[in-house]
């Protein structure tokens, strides 16, 4: 699986973390396609370089951190085929991609210390879809984007 990561100024250490706890996944490729250090970027940015390699194919899901995750999922569930969850918990995280088949996973630094945001990521990266009556779900989802 293909992975692009990506953060703000807000979440840069989580996303080192992160890329830490996934190295431990053989199948798993990861791109990071920044920040990298201290100077302050604007998460829109951010989410908008991740979520086109989701789109494109490029990569088969996308990680956004920001200082809360609150704004990079924002801007992220605004591109066409972009289902963002944020997530401050391990059961969330699982019925994101269960239920709602999340292509992208929001955490926020300043919020989601490195242990659960360890566990958060690898129940992620495990789960798959269930289909069945969300796929019913989701497909409306999309539709809402063609209103
Ligand atoms: O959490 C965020 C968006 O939801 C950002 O990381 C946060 O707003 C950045 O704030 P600042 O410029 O004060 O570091």
């Amino acid at each position: 699986m293909k992975i692009t990561i990506g953060s703000d100024h807000g979440a840069v250490e989580l996303k080192e973390e992160i890329k830490t706890v996934l190295a431990d996944f053989p199948d798993i490729e990861v791109k990071d396609l920044g920040t990298f250090g201290d100077t302050a970027v604007d998460y829109p940015d951010i989410a908008e370089k991740v979520c086109q390699t989701v789109v494109t194919g490029e990569a088969d899901r996308g990680i956004l951190l920001c200082g809360t995750g609150i704004g990079i999922s924002i801007a992220a569930n605004k591109i066409k085929g972009i289902r963002a969850a944020l997530c401050t918990d391990v059961y969330s995280a699982k019925m994101s991609r269960e239920h709602n088949n999340a292509n992208v996973l929001a955490m926020g630094g300043r919020v989601t210390g490195f242990g659960p945001a360890g566990e958060i990521v690898k129940v992620w990266v495990t789960t798959e879809f269930a289909g069945g009556r969300h796929a019913r779900r989701v497909d409306k989802i999309s539709a809402l984007e063609k209103e």
